[in-house]
């Protein structure tokens, strides 16, 4: 019997350690330095969201938190309490899914949404011919693909999806490997307001059964009502770190985003609207 949500097993030690803890990271190009002096730590469940305008330094903090950038001397970049990772095997802890990836799985060649789904075990985009899939690879992809309710685009060409649904294969491309985590970097960026529902929707139920969420976004809409911790990025620094409650405010999201922003709430989700 497979299960897309039974993780991956951790040494000891890396089980116990939090699931993100960045201390004193700052990551320079240039003169310039365009993540200062960064430090945060996330637990394991502790659903987060991160909130920033543009330009305020997020996605230099998701290319940080996924290794592929690095700090200046000094800082401490740890993932389930190891610092250096294979990016093969930290994916499968950690899920990524950004619309870049999106358009790579859209790109030129022809992909099948199964292929699409389970080449995720050889890393690679599509399957080749001197790979084996196994009756269990297949499974869990299956079951992956019936968890964000996209087993019925089987069959489709990745290119032919709508956005959102794509955008579910790549939430189920990630969740083959049972990671503990799943960071999702501008996830609703192409999606109207009833595909983005339907898809943030999609994601409850994962946050609910233990699958901790890490959402980097400038729309307090996707912040699923799962999500109780926000962390504010301003000019390169992690600025404001707190519950909704405290961060969610007209004041905080005005100062945020400077101009004046209404925040309403309704059901646990949150809306902004200028003036
Ligand atoms: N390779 C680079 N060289 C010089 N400056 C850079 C480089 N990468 C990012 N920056 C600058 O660092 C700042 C933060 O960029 P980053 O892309 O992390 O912001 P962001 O919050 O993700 O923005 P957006 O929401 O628009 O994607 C920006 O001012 C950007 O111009």
């Amino acid at each position: 019997m497979t299960d897309v949500l039974a993780h991956e097993p951790l040494d000891g030690d890396q089980a116990a350690a939090p699931l993100l803890e960045i201390a004193h990271a700052t990551v320079a190009r240039g003169a310039t330095h365009i993540l200062k002096d960064a430090s945060l730590t996330i637990e394991h469940g502790r659903h987060t969201v991160i909130l920033g305008r543009n330009g305020s330094g997020k996605s230099t903090l998701v290319k940080l938190i996924l290794h592929q950038i690095h700090p200046l001397h000094g800082a401490r970049v740890q993932l389930f309490g190891r610092d250096r990772w294979d990016v093969f095997e930290l994916r499968k802890q950690l899920g990524f899914v950004s619309p870049a990836l999106q358009a790579d799985f859209a790109g030129e060649e022809p992909l099948e949404v199964m292929d699409a789904v389970v080449s995720s075990f050889f890393a690679s985009r599509g399957v080749w011919r001197r790979e084996t899939v196994t009756e269990e690879m297949r499974a869990l992809s299956l079951e992956a693909l019936a968890r964000v309710e996209a087993d019925h685009l089987i069959g489709r060409s990745m290119a032919g999806l709508s956005t959102g649904e794509a955008r579910r294969v790549l939430i189920a491309r990630a969740l083959v490997h049972r990671p503990r985590a799943l960071l999702l970097d501008e996830p609703c960026a192409g999606l109207d307001p009833a595909a983005r529902r339907r898809f943030l929707d999609g994601l409850r139920p994962l946050a609910r059964d233990g699958v901790t969420l890490i959402l980097v976004t400038h729309h307090v809409e996707e912040i699923l009502p799962e999500m109780e911790r926000v962390v504010m990025m301003q000019d390169g620094r992690l600025a404001r770190d707190g519950s909704k409650a405290e961060l969610l405010t007209d004041a905080a999201l005005s100062d945020l985003f400077g101009l004046p922003i209404r925040v309403s709430e309704r059901g646990g989700w949150f809306g902004a609207e200028v003036g």
